[in-house]
C-alpha cells in the first residue's frame, strides 16, 4: 500500500519538474536543449503536465489554442487535436500597425492564421460531447487572429502531440484581429487566408484547411476542455488551428496575415524574455 503510494507520488513529481523546466525555460526566455524527463505515456497524462504548469504560470488562461493531430501521432483516446492555454498577458489587440511577437531563441518560432472564436454565453458544464452542429448554435463570435506558436523546445512539434500538449501547446501568444460578422451563415470557403513570411507567400488556404472545418475544431475544443474539467466560459477565446500551414520565423522577420474580405494583421518576431 505504501509502495504504491509511493510510486504514485514519484510518478507525480515527474511530471511536476517537466512541468517547473518549461514554466522556467519560458519565464526566462531561454531555449531547452531536450525534453526535460520522460515524455508522458499518453495525453491524459500530458495534460497533467500541462494543468500543473498553468497552476504555476503567474497569468489567467483566457483561451485555447488547437492544434491538429495526424492520424499515426494520435493515442488510444483517439483524439485528433489537442488544446494549449492562450493568457490574458499574451492575448493583444491587432492595432493596424506591426505587432511585436515574442519568439523562444534557441527554440521554436511559427506563425499561423487562425480564426478565433469567443464565446458568448457558458458551455454547459456536464456536455462532454459536442457536434459541429451544436457548437455552433452556441452564442459566439469570430474574429481573425494569428497564433504565435512557440516554445523554449525547438523539436516540440517532431517530438509529437504529448510533448506539445505538455508545454502550453506550443502557444506562446494570441493576436486578436476584428470580428468576422454574421459568421454562422458563412460557409468555411468564404473564409481564406494567406501568410506571407518578409514578402514572400508561405501559405495559402483558409478554413477548408481545418480538418472537418471550423466548427470540427470548435467542437473539439468544447468537448475536450469538458472532458478535462475545464468547460469554457462565456468570454473564452478558441483558436482553431493554423489556416495556411505552420510558419517558422525568425526574429527580426515580419509575418502578413491576410483574412480575405476581413483585413490584415502584420507582426514582427522579437526576442522572447
Ligand atoms: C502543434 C501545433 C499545431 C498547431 O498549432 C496546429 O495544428 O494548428
Amino acid at each position: 500500500m505504501s509502495n504504491e503510494h509511493g510510486k504514485q507520488d514519484l510518478q507525480d513529481q515527474g511530471l511536476g519538474e517537466i512541468a517547473r523546466h518549461f514554466v522556467s525555460a519560458r519565464q526566462h526566455g531561454q531555449s531547452l536543449p531536450d525534453f526535460p524527463g520522460n515524455i508522458p505515456g499518453d495525453l491524459v497524462t500530458a495534460y497533467q503536465v500541462q494543468d500543473q504548469a498553468i497552476a504555476l504560470w503567474d497569468d489567467q488562461v483566457v483561451g485555447w489554442k488547437v492544434g491538429y493531430i495526424a492520424a499515426e501521432r494520435r493515442d488510444g483516446s483517439g483524439d485528433d487535436r489537442l488544446l494549449g492555454p492562450i493568457f490574458s498577458r499574451q492575448l493583444w489587440n491587432a492595432t493596424g500597425g506591426t505587432l511585436e511577437i515574442p519568439v523562444f531563441v534557441g527554440g521554436f518560432g511559427a506563425v499561423e492564421a487562425e480564426y478565433v472564436i469567443q464565446l458568448q454565453e457558458d458551455a454547459p458544464a456536464h456536455k462532454l460531447h459536442w457536434t459541429p452542429e451544436e457548437a455552433e448554435a452556441l452564442a459566439a463570435k469570430l474574429f481573425i487572429g494569428v497564433e504565435v506558436a512557440s516554445s523554449p523546445l525547438a523539436t516540440i512539434n517532431k517530438l509529437g502531440p504529448r510533448v506539445v500538449v505538455s508545454d502550453f501547446g506550443n502557444n506562446n501568444g494570441l493576436v486578436l484581429g476584428p470580428e468576422i460578422p454574421d459568421w454562422t451563415t458563412l460557409d468555411d470557403a468564404d473564409l481564406r487566408a494567406e501568410t506571407r513570411i518578409e514578402g514572400v507567400v508561405v501559405g495559402t488556404g483558409g478554413a477548408t484547411l481545418l480538418p472537418g472545418g471550423l466548427r470540427t475544431a470548435y467542437a473539439f475544443a468544447l468537448g475536450r476542455s469538458a472532458q478535462r474539467g475545464r468547460p469554457l466560459k462565456a468570454g473564452d477565446l478558441i483558436a482553431s488551428g493554423n489556416a495556411t500551414g505552420i510558419h517558422d520565423i525568425a526574429v527580426g522577420q515580419e509575418a502578413l496575415i491576410r483574412f480575405v474580405g476581413y483585413g490584415d494583421i502584420t507582426c514582427k518576431a522579437i526576442a522572447a524574455g
